[in-house]
């Protein structure tokens, strides 16, 4: 026994995921974006990125056979997941009941839960999603009141997509996404993830993101922040004081800061959004 605490369960012994899919009728789904992976020292791997799991909730959406998910159980997690395909359920309940008291399966869609309200706050998500689901979920999940009620984002992306949300100031990735991102949280590409670690194989690499919240710059309102960004990198080309043009103060904030206004969008750093922001959030 340790001190105050039960010796940590023995982890069950699990069927093989191809013999769970096999068995559950489980053939992927392109409409769903079904891309398996079933490389269980990947999925720990992947489940380890959060940090040390064990009595910690964890918040995943899209489980599918629920390779992620016995990654997670295994590190000692309290998971709650959401997943939309009823096929999968089954696999997910049997998952359940080996891991008594650490898995809660929820048939349904993502994009309609109300996940604080499922699992609390101080939760780590964790998520291999389809693209169109994992996008929008992602700017949900960053534009919450801050601190958020998740302590961390962990995200399998199209490696396209994780570029742009860790893009650095000049490059090509950098944009509305990367200061969404970086304004008041922290985010790093975690690991890459080759095509053919999934079944099936996408057409593109992947790679994790990995997100952990930031302090909150003050004085700062996040609508004025994307109004300001939206008009700049939507003439990403364009120098600031055109692309500005349409926002009410924006010319004048430049001034004040001492913000070149023949900059392009991409080499405006976040820390200057931030303050153009503030002076904007002002009024
Ligand atoms: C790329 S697969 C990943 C499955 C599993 N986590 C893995 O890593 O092998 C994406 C999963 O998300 C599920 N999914 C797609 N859209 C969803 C949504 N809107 N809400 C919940 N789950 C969704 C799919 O059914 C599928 O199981």
């Amino acid at each position: 026994m340790t001190e105050g605490g039960t010796e940590p369960r023995p982890a069950p012994s699990l069927p093989p995921l191809r013999e769970v899919i096999a068995r559950h009728g489980l053939a992927a789904s392109k409409a769903l974006g079904q891309n398996f992976l079933l490389d269980e020292q990947l999925l720990a791997r992947i489940a380890a990125i959060p940090g040390p799991l064990a009595g910690e909730r964890v918040f995943e959406v899209g489980p599918g056979p629920g390779g992620l998910t016995r990654a997670a159980l295994r590190a000692g997690a309290k998971v709650t997941a959401v997943e939309r395909d009823a096929r999968c359920i089954p696999a997910l309940e049997e998952l359940a009941a080996a891991f008594p008291d650490q898995l809660t399966v929820i048939e349904g869609d993502a994009m309609k839960v109300d996940p604080p309200a499922l699992t609390g706050e101080g939760v780590h998500i964790l998520a291999n999603l389809p693209y169109n689901v994992g996008t929008p979920l992602l700017v949900g999940w960053l534009s919450a009141r801050w601190k958020p009620w998740w302590a961390s984002l962990t995200l399998m992306f199209q490696q396209e997509v994780a570029e742009r949300i860790v893009a650095p100031v000049g490059t090509s990735h950098y944009g509305r996404l990367a200061v969404l991102a970086q304004w008041r949280a922290e985010a790093r590409i975690a690991m890459k993830v080759h095509r053919s670690a999934f079944t099936p194989p996408p057409k593109v690499m992947s790679a994790v993101v990995h997100i952990v919240p930031a302090e909150e710059p003050e004085g700062v309102r996040l609508p004025v922040l994307e109004r300001l960004t939206a008009a700049a990198f939507g003439q990403r080309r364009k120098m600031l004081r055109q692309s500005l043009k349409g926002v009410p103060g924006a010319l004048e904030a430049l001034e004040e800061l001492g913000i070149d206004p023949q900059r392009r969008a991409e080499t405006v750093p976040v820390s200057d959004y931030v303050a153009l922001a503030r002076l904007l959030s002002r009024g």
